[in-house]
């Protein structure tokens, strides 16, 4: 059994996890982490990470920008590799999350699914087709009103992807309220929405002259990220040192499935 400490154990995405595990026959919540203590749960639970003091093979996290110093002082203190899926981090502390990948084995993904680490992936080739004919990128997310950050990490995630395959030549513009101006042509506009139960939609919006063409993924329960974590827990634990995301988890599977 792989052993799992659930950071953020009480939260929306950490009772996911505790539900999906115990029906899971190769790993297991050994405890959990969480300032709240509203609810009961068949595990240990520790208030901060520093105070755990149970053996594990793997941490999933889904808890708050807050606590990542902490979490990854414990993950390179202890050993234990870490799959981060918390969003709204600042640079620096995606900075502090790579040098933690030289000691300790972390996955950083701000989208567990396997609908938008594919997107991902199809968001190059068609920028790469699309943007020397003219298209404009825009990108527009919707979540429930329960989400802090914005605009989801998702998004920056699937305009970094269409950036890398354009040799970072383009700015993101989150507020055209502020200039009176027209858009710039390296630009990719990001908008969020927040509103009722809305479990995650992104759209990315290729406005060429005449025509668009429109990608969109709808999460319609929030199982699929929790699915995608617990997968990627399962591909990290006893992994070496090193920074690790999706497309990993996502080929491994794939060359599993070929044998
Ligand atoms: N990568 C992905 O696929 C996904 C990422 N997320 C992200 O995961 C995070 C959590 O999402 P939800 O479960 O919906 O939020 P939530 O607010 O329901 O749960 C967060 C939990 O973390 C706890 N927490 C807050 N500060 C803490 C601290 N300092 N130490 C330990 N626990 C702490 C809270 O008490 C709460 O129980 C968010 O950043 C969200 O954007 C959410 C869904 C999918
Ligand atoms: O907070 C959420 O709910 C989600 N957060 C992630 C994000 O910020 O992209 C992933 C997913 O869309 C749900």
């Amino acid at each position: 059994m792989i052993r799992v400490i659930m950071h953020g154990c009480n939260g929306k995405m950490g009772q996911v996890i505790s539900n999906l595990l115990k029906e899971d026959q190769e790993a297991e919540i050994v405890a959990g982490v969480d300032v709240s203590d509203h609810i009961q749960n068949e595990y240990p639970v520790f208030k901060n990470i520093a105070e755990c003091d149970i053996e594990a093979d793997v941490i999933i996290d889904f808890a708050s920008v807050k606590a990542i110093e902490d979490l990854l002082n414990y993950s390179i203190e202890k050993q234990v590799p870490v799959v981060v899926c918390t969003t709204g981090l600042t640079e620096e502390q995606l900075a502090k999350i790579k040098k933690a990948s030289e000691e300790v084995a972390v996955l950083r993904s701000a989208n567990m699914s396997l609908g938008i680490n594919m997107l991902m992936k199809l968001l190059q080739t068609a920028a790469q087709v699309l943007v020397p004919a003219g298209f404009d990128i825009e990108i527009v997310e919707k979540h429930h009103k329960l989400k802090l950050d914005a605009p989801s990490g998702t998004a920056i995630a699937l305009a970094d992807s269409i950036n890398d395959s354009l040799d970072q030549r383009y700015d993101y513009q989150y507020d055209r309220s502020r200039e009176l101006k027209r858009r710039e042509k390296n630009e990719i506009g990001i908008q969020a929405v927040r509103g009722g139960t809305i479990v995650g939609e992104h759209e990315v919006i290729f406005a060429g002259i005449d025509e668009v063409i429109e990608f969109k993924h709808t999460a319609y329960t929030k199982a699929i990220f929790g699915k995608g974590a617990i997968q990627a827990a399962k591909f990290l634990a006893g992994k070496p040192a090193g920074f690790y995301d999706m497309s990993h988890v996502i080929e491994g599977n794939v060359q599993l499935n070929k044998t």
